[in-house]
């Protein structure tokens, strides 16, 4: 059975790649529908349900997946986020993962429009961190990356769909 998950980002197709080994996994660059920076918890869940959506559709698969990351500032604290989704038939099937906070002088940036990729480059001045260790990688001495949420989050959603499939929830 053919997946496509919406993006090209290494440590998305990684993930997916890993977790649904017995399926054959294609990454594909497909809208979110929402802005390039997330900024709600709300909003990381509408970007990843619409990648699925888009993916699904644009790849011609049965399992379309979409994983997306985001901010979610609540006072003065800001938190990275990251939601996945996976759907098939008619179905939508949600996971978030793991959030930790981020340091809360990068809350007037992004405010600014300035993505987290940017400012991580920035902080760090070292390139292209989204696609290697991820903020949570730099914020977590390397205990958890980028690619381990999405693979946890991978995993929730490979669980829930073969529960939903198992107890014939649809025709297969
Ligand atoms: O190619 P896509 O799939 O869009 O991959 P992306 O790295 O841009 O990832 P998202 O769009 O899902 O994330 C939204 C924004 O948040 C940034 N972001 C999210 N998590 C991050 C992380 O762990 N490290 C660095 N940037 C991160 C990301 O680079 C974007 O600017
Ligand atoms: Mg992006």
């Amino acid at each position: 059975m053919k997946i496509t998950i919406g993006s090209l980002n290494p440590t998305k197709v990684e993930a997916v790649k890993s977790v649904f080994r017995h399926f054959e996994v294609i990454g594909k660059n497909v809208p979110s529908n929402v802005s390039n920076q997330p900024m709600t918890d709300h909003e990381t869940m509408e970007g990843a349900i619409n990648r699925a959506n888009n993916a699904k559709r644009e790849g011609n698969s049965e399992i379309g997946i979409g994983l997306e990351g985001g901010v979610i500032i609540e006072n003065d604290r800001l938190f990275l986020c990251n939601w996945g989704a996976l759907v098939y038939e008619n179905e939508t099937i949600l996971a978030s993962g793991a959030k930790i906070l981020l340091p809360r002088e990068f809350i007037k940036e992004l405010q600014n429009g300035i993505e987290l990729s940017e400012i991580m480059e920035t902080y760090t001045n070292e390139k292209d961190i989204r696609s290697k260790e991820g903020a949570v990688g730099i914020f977590t001495n390397g205990q958890i990356t980028r690619t381990q949420i999405f693979e946890h989050i991978s995993k929730l959603l490979l669980g829930q769909y073969e529960f939903q499939i198992g107890h014939g929830k649809t025709k297969k």
